[in-house]
């Protein structure tokens, strides 16, 4: 698939303080986006370096995340979202790569939209039945943007950390090798049974009921 190239806008340091954990973060801005969002990649570890410093015979550790106000913000327990995001920050940070911040929020259709979903889940429908219900798809998410940022930086093979495999379809489809799906923890509490147990029905994810931790 052609996708047009992006250039970097910006590149900056962050000191960030995530939880107990003290990084550093290298955030790239873009220009030329397809989808004409505000995504962010987030270099950590050894990425947070220069990105000429980086030696190119490693596949970074990459994760797609996408937005989640509720649960990366709040604190949501709806979701696993916010658990997930620390745990790619510890572990990208750790094992070195990006993690791409995609403004996906609600799966693509918008943080009102997700709300909404959320009031017709609390009427019994599940978390893509109310997409339906709303005149969505399920899943309206698209990675031609994270596949356009990724070259930006250079980056045409990464091992990524994610339990959807449509991502790593996705990125495949763009050009992006992806010699590793690393799976990250499914994080189960009272308030988000529900939502993953509808997310492992449908079986679009890959929920390894081994990496199920409790709160
Ligand atoms: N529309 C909708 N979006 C939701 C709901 N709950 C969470 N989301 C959004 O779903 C996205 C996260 O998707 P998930 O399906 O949890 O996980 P994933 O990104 O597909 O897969 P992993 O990489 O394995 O985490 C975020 O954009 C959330 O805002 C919901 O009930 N309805
Ligand atoms: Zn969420």
């Amino acid at each position: 698939m052609d996708l047009p190239a992006a250039s970097i806008r910006a590149e900056l340091t962050i000191p960030m303080q995530v939880a107990d954990v003290a990084t550093t973060a290298r955030v790239f801005t873009f220009d030329g986006l397809v989808d004409g969002r505000e995504h962010l990649a987030i270099g950590l570890g050894s990425y947070a370096a220069p990105v000429h410093d980086v030696p190119s015979s490693t596949a970074p550790l990459v994760r797609l995340h996408s937005e989640c106000l509720t649960g990366d913000v709040l604190g949501s327990e709806r979701c696993d979202c916010g658990p997930q995001l620390h745990e790619a920050i510890d572990r990208i940070t750790d094992a070195g790569g990006y993690l791409l911040y995609l403004r996906q929020e609600g799966r693509g259709i918008g943080l009102y939209e997700k709300l909404d979903a959320y009031t017709l889940q609390d009427s019994g429908l599940d978390t893509y039945q109310a997409n339906v219900a709303l005149g969505h798809d399920a899943d309206e998410r698209d990675y031609s943007a994270a596949a356009q940022m990724l070259r930006t930086l250079g980056i045409d093979r990464l091992r990524l950390l994610t339990n959807n495999p449509d991502k790593a379809a996705q990125l495949t489809a763009a050009g992006i090798a992806v010699a590793e799906r690393v799976p990250t923890a499914v994080h189960l509490s009272p308030a988000n049974a529900a939502y993953l147990a509808a997310k492992a029905r449908r079986g679009a994810h890959v929920l390894d009921v081994a990496l199920f931790r409790e709160h």
